[in-house]
Parts: structure tokens; C-alpha cells; sequence
């Protein structure tokens, strides 16, 4: 029996089967959850002129404490007409171009107007500028904002829309087909036959495919047959970029992945990992495609997801770090010693603090609805107390 492959070993082995896909672009509506194929960089300055942060009165700080006469108005999305001299005050409202002169803004609320006539009711401004966004104060044009291979939240997308980007280069979505095999497998919401169990992990997957910039994915399911699996894996092979089965990754009888993979005219790169659940992993090629099988018990398919194929999808998608990261929190209780594998356990972390979940075994999938995160128990570790560091990765 060949040696069990160390996780990282096999997590870079398996980004390295295939570079990112090449890149297109988006426009900025489309792009939430995409990774940048290059810099953003500002094209312009923001804001482009010093803007009121409040409605109020544009005055020079030296003619504090007023009286001031009005001697105009500038309005958001306008720009101002004429200059603030001596004594004099204009109106603006939040978000206007701060005429020339003015160096201040005094909120309408420290102010009564009578006519013309502005006096000081309230304590005014405390300091020159006050209430003033000045020029480029967010950015100035030529900035880099936004870096290669980082990921498009909603928080970035508003940054490129405000820099002068309509649509942004990132780099092409994978197209992921799903798999899932056994002759005991009903669709969910079927009345499961004797013997049979609804196919849980073809949704879960899909599910965790959308959260990532995956293109669409929709679950298909195959019966227990090598002839028919290589069929289809070959057929899937010449328009997608990763297929992943799920189940048959083991070496019973019906276990039929590796075989119709060599059957298909593919080629197997590795097979068995230290880690446990999802021990039964396998990697692979297909001519373009990569072959990843997950083992079908619910909880080991979620945890290769969760370290193999989401980091893969990232990967081909463009993400400079496409593996989950690793965080740290107190262990809630002791915590037994680790064994020969691996162990990704189903906990929670609540207020910062790390619990196991009742109920490891990998055939579960309540555990899974309840965990958010995978505690890290490695190799050989020793028994921990309450109280000890423990290695985690959050889950959504
Ligand atoms: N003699 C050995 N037996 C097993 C070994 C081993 O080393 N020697 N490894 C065990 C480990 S570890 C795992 S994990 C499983 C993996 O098995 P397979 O990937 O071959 O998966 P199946 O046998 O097809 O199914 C396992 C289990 O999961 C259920 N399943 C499968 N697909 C789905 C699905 N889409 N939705 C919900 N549940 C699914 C299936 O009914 C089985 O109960 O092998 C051990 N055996
Ligand atoms: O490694 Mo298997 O994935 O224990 O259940």
C-alpha cells in the first residue's frame, strides 16, 4: 500500500496541474465575486475638487464669528458659479464643490439667515477645513487600488466604479461539471427505494460552487457503471474545465472512478491523502480537465471541497491565494491526541472560541448544517487542554 500523501503536498500538486484560465471583460455589474487578471489603477482623483460633507454655509475660517452676507448657492452636481470674498458666505448642501475661497463649511444647525444677513447661534467650526473632504483625499489619479488576483467584493467593485472603471479584465470562470454516482442515489425530494438515500451531496456542491466564481453548475448523477462513467467522463472532459465525482473513490467492488479515468484515456496524478475525513481522494487529468473524486460520504465530500476543490476553482479563476486560510482560537475542551491522518473536525467557533462537534463520523451530514468551522487536529499532535491554541478554517 503506497503512502498516504500529506495534505499541502497534494493541494499544490493539484493547483500545479493547470495554470489560470486567460481573461476577459466585465462589466463592473457582472464582476462580484471575480478576480482581477491586473492592477486597477485610479483614473482620476477623488474627489476630483474639495466637496461639503454638510449642508450648511462655505465661509472663510478668519471671518469667524460672521456676521456673513450670502452671497450665492452650490448645489451637489453643480459646479459654483463665483468666489467667496471677505464677510461673504455661500449656501451648500453635502457633497457640493466647495467654492473658491471658502476654506470651511458651518453646519446650517450653528447659523440663524435672515435675508441675506448670517449669523453666528451655535459654536461654529472649531478649525480651518472643518467639513471639507478635500481633493483626493480617497485617492489620487495613477494610485494602484486594487491588485491582481484579488478577489471582487462588493466593497472593491464601488472602489473600481469610483477610480473611472465601467468593466474590469479578471481572469475566465471555470466550468465545473458534478457527478455524483451510486445506484442507491434518489434525487432529493424522491422517496427513497429500499436501500436508497436521497443524493445530498450533488446540492451541497452546487451550493458551494456558487458561492464562487464558478460558472453555473447543475449536478448530474450516474449509476454504478465503469463503462458508462468513462462514457461520460470523456464526453464532459471536451467542455469543461474540472469534473468532479463524488462516491466511488474507494476500493469496494462498485468503485469505479479510477478505472473508467484510465478507461476514458486519462491519467491519474494522485490518490489517497493523510487527512481524515477524505482519505479516498483522487486527482487526475482528461485531456484539458482535471478529474478530482470525491469520497461519498457527505462529511469527507465537504472537506475535500473545502481544501481541494474550491482552491482549485479559485485557482483556475485567477485568485493569488486561492487555499482557505488557517486561524487560531482556544480549544473549548480537551482535546484528544491526533492520530495517522489528518483530522478536519466539524466545530463551531463562537465568541473566539473553538468547540468539536458531536457526531464525527463521515457518513453524517447534521454535523455539517451546525459547524462553522474545520478544526485542524494534525498528525501526532499531543492531547490539549481547555484553554490550548488549536489550528481552524472557517466554513460559511
Ligand atoms: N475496505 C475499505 N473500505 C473503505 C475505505 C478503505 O480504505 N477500505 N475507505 C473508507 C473511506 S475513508 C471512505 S471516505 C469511503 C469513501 O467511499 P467512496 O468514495 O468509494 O464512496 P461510496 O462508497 O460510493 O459512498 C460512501 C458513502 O457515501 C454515501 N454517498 C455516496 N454518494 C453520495 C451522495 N451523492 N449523497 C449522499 N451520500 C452519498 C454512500 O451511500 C455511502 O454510504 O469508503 C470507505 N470504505
Ligand atoms: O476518510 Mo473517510 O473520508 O473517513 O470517511
Amino acid at each position: 500500500m503506497s503512502a498516504l500523501l500529506p495534505v499541502e503536498e497534494a493541494q499544490a500538486r493539484l493547483l500545479a496541474l493547470r495554470a489560470p484560465l486567460g481573461r476577459e471583460t466585465v462589466a463592473l455589474a457582472d464582476a462580484h465575486g471575480r478576480y482581477l487578471a491586473a492592477d486597477v489603477l485610479a483614473e482620476r482623483d477623488q474627489p476630483a475638487a474639495p466637496l461639503s460633507a454638510m449642508d450648511g454655509y462655505a465661509i472663510r475660517f478668519d471671518d469667524l464669528p460672521g456676521p456673513w452676507t450670502v452671497t450665492g448657492e452650490v448645489a451637489a452636481g453643480s459646479a459654483p458659479d463665483r468666489a467667496v470674498g471677505a464677510g461673504e458666505a455661500q449656501r451648500i448642501f453635502t457633497g457640493a464643490v466647495v467654492p473658491p475661497g471658502a476654506d470651511t463649511v458651518i453646519v446650517q444647525e450653528d447659523v440663524a439667515r435672515e435675508g441675506d444677513r448670517l449669523t453666528l447661534t451655535g459654536d461654529g467650526p472649531d478649525s480651518r477645513g472643518r467639513h471639507i473632504r478635500a481633493r483626493a483625499a480617497d485617492f489620487a489619479a495613477g494610485d494602484a487600488l486594487l491588485a491582481a488576483g484579488s478577489r471582487l467584493t462588493p466593497g472593491a467593485i464601488a472602489t473600481a466604479a469610483m477610480s473611472g472603471a465601467g468593466a474590469l479584465s479578471v481572469a475566465i470562470r471555470p466550468r465545473v461539471a458534478i457527478l455524483t454516482t451510486g445506484d442507491e442515489l434518489v434525487a432529493p425530494g424522491r422517496a427513497p427505494g429500499p436501500g436508497q438515500i436521497p443524493d445530498s451531496n450533488g446540492v451541497m456542491l452546487a451550493a458551494m460552487l456558487a458561492g464562487e466564481a464558478a460558472a453555473p453548475v447543475q449536478p448530474r448523477h450516474i449509476r454504478d457503471d465503469r463503462a458508462t462513467l468513462a462514457k461520460i467522463l470523456k464526453e464532459l472532459a471536451r467542455s469543461h474545465d474540472v469534473i468532479v465525482t463524488v462516491g466511488g473513490a474507494s476500493v469496494g467492488d462498485h468503485d469505479h472512478v479510477r478505472g473508467a479515468l484510465g478507461d476514458a484515456g486519462g491519467r491519474l496524478d494522485f490518490w489517497r491523502i493523510a487527512m481524515k475525513p477524505g482519505k479516498p481522494l483522487i486527482a487526475g487529468t482528461l485531456g484539458d480537465a482535471i478529474l478530482l473524486g470525491l469520497p461519498g460520504n457527505p462529511s469527507s465530500a465537504f472537506v475535500t471541497a473545502t481544501l481541494f476543490l474550491l482552491p482549485l476553482v479559485r485557482h483556475l479563476a485567477g485568485a493569488r491565494a486561492p487555499l482557505p486560510p488557517v486561524q487560531r482560537a482556544p480549544l473549548a475542551a480537551p482535546l484528544d491526541a491526533g492520530g495517522t491522518r489528518r483530522d478536519y473536525l466539524r466545530a463551531r467557533v463562537e465568541r473566539g472560541v473553538l468547540t468539536p462537534l458531536v457526531g464525527q463520523e463521515s457518513g453524517r451530514t447534521l454535523p455539517l448544517a451546525a459547524a462553522n468551522a474545520l478544526l485542524i487536529r494534525d498528525i501526532g499532535a499531543p492531547a490539549r487542554d481547555a484553554g490550548d491554541a488549536a489550528d481552524y478554517i472557517a466554513i460559511a
